[in-house]
C-alpha cells in the first residue's frame, strides 16, 4: 500500500502580484477523508488545479497516486475522480449523452455505474444538460466523477447547490468510500458538514498551511482559556510545558486565550499564579479552530513576546505584529 495518496514538495504558486501557495508540504493518506479548509482566496483551488495537472507549480513538486501530474497526467487521471467548483459540462448533451461519451475514456462498468448514480439521483436521462438545476448539475458532475470507482475523489466545494439531505447522504457516503481504502480529499467552506465526515483537516491560510492533522488531534489540541486576572495591567502568567497560547485577547481584567496542547491538570498551576482570581476551560468546536487559525497574530503567541489584541481598542494588535502569523514551522506535519 502507498504511503501518501498525495504528497507535496515544498509546492509554491506565485502569480502576478500574488502568492497563491507558498511552499507547501503534504502528504495525505490512503484511505482518509481530508478536508482542506480555507477562507475566500486562501489557495484551494490553486492547489486542486495543480494536483489534477491543470497547472503548473512555480516550484516544488506534487505527485498523485504516486504519479506527477503535470508530466503524467493520463496516469493521474485514470485513478482520480475530480469535481471542480464549478464543473463544465457538454450542456448541449442529454444527461444519457454526456455518460456514454465520458465512458469511452474509461474502462468497462463506467456506463452502467454512471446510469445507477442517475437514477438514484432521479435525473432523465434525456434531459439536456443545459436546462438542468444548478444541483442536478452538480449531481451529474458527482456522477461522472465516481462512475469509473476513482482511489482517489477530489472535490472542490463538492457539496455547493445540493440540498441539505442530499449534500448529508453524499457527504456520509464518503466515509464508506474511505472505508474501503478509497481517498476523498475535498475542499469546503462548510465546516460544521465537513466535522461529521472528514477524518483528517487541513487548514490553509495566506497559501501556507496552519494545520494538517486529524479531527480528534486537533480538537484534542486546542483548548480555550478564559483567565480572569485581579488587575487589567497585569500580565499573564507562563503557560506550564508543552502547552503554547496562540492568541490573546484582553477583555478589561479578562483574557482569553487559545492553547495549544493544554491538559486540565495544569489549570491549578494558572490559577497559583500571581494576580491570577479564576480559570474556566472549554473545548472549541472545528468552526472555532478554523476561525483561530485564520486570525491575525495566530501563533505569534508561540514565540513570546507576542502581541496582544485587546478589543476595547477594536481588536487591532497593539504589539506591532505585521502580516500574517503562522504556527510552528508554518508547514504540514
Ligand atoms: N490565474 C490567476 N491569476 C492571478 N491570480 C490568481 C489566479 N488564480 C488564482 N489567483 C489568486 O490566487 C489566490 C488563491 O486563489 P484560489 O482560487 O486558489 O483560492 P480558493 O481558496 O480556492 O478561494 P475560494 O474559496 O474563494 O474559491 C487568490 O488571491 C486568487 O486571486
Amino acid at each position: 500500500m502507498m504511503n501518501a495518496v498525495i504528497s507535496t514538495d515544498q509546492l509554491t504558486m506565485r502569480f502576478r502580484g500574488c502568492d497563491a501557495l507558498m511552499g507547501l508540504n503534504l502528504n495525505v493518506r490512503p484511505g482518509t477523508v481530508f478536508a482542506l479548509l480555507g477562507e475566500n482566496g486562501a489557495g484551494k483551488t490553486t492547489l486542486i488545479r495543480i494536483l489534477t495537472g491543470f497547472q503548473k507549480p512555480t516550484s516544488g513538486s506534487a505527485r498523485v497516486c504516486e504519479f506527477n501530474p503535470l508530466t503524467q497526467p493520463l496516469e493521474v487521471r485514470r485513478r482520480v475522480g475530480y469535481v471542480s467548483d464549478n464543473p463544465t459540462l457538454y450542456d448541449w448533451m442529454s444527461v444519457g449523452q454526456i455518460g456514454w461519451f465520458t465512458a469511452s475514456f474509461y474502462p468497462d462498468g463506467f456506463l452502467q455505474n454512471y446510469r445507477e448514480s442517475i437514477l438514484r439521483y432521479e435525473i432523465p436521462e434525456d434531459r439536456k444538460i443545459r436546462v438542468l438545476s444548478k444541483g442536478q448539475r452538480a449531481k451529474v458532475a458527482l456522477s461522472l466523477a465516481l462512475a469509473h470507482d476513482p482511489e482517489l475523489l477530489i472535490l472542490d466545494e463538492p457539496t455547493s447547490g445540493l440540498d441539505p439531505m442530499v449534500r448529508r447522504e453524499f457527504l456520509e457516503s464518503m466515509i464508506g468510500r474511505a472505508a474501503s481504502g478509497r481517498t476523498v480529499f475535498l475542499s469546503s467552506h462548510q465546516i460544521s458538514e465537513v466535522e461529521r465526515v472528514a477524518d483528517t483537516i487541513g487548514i490553509l491560510h495566506n497559501g501556507a498551511m496552519q494545520a494538517c492533522e486529524s479531527l480528534n488531534d486537533l480538537k484534542g489540541s486546542m483548548t480555550e482559556l478564559t483567565i480572569s486576572m485581579d488587575d487589567s495591567l497585569v500580565t499573564l502568567p507562563e503557560l506550564p510545558v508543552p502547552a503554547v497560547a496562540m492568541l490573546e485577547e484582553h477583555r478589561g481584567r479578562q483574557r482569553q486565550v487559545i492553547v495549544r496542547n493544554f491538559e486540565p491538570s495544569m489549570i491549578s498551576a494558572i490559577e497559583e499564579a500571581p494576580g491570577v482570581v479564576a480559570v474556566r476551560m472549554r473545548s472549541m468546536t472545528l468552526e472555532e479552530i478554523f476561525i483561530a487559525h485564520t486570525r491575525r497574530g495566530f501563533g505569534d503567541r508561540s514565540s513570546p513576546p507576542g502581541p496582544m489584541f485587546d478589543l476595547a481598542d477594536g481588536g487591532e494588535p497593539n504589539g506591532g505584529s505585521s502580516g500574517d502569523a503562522v504556527i510552528a514551522s508554518g508547514e504540514s506535519r
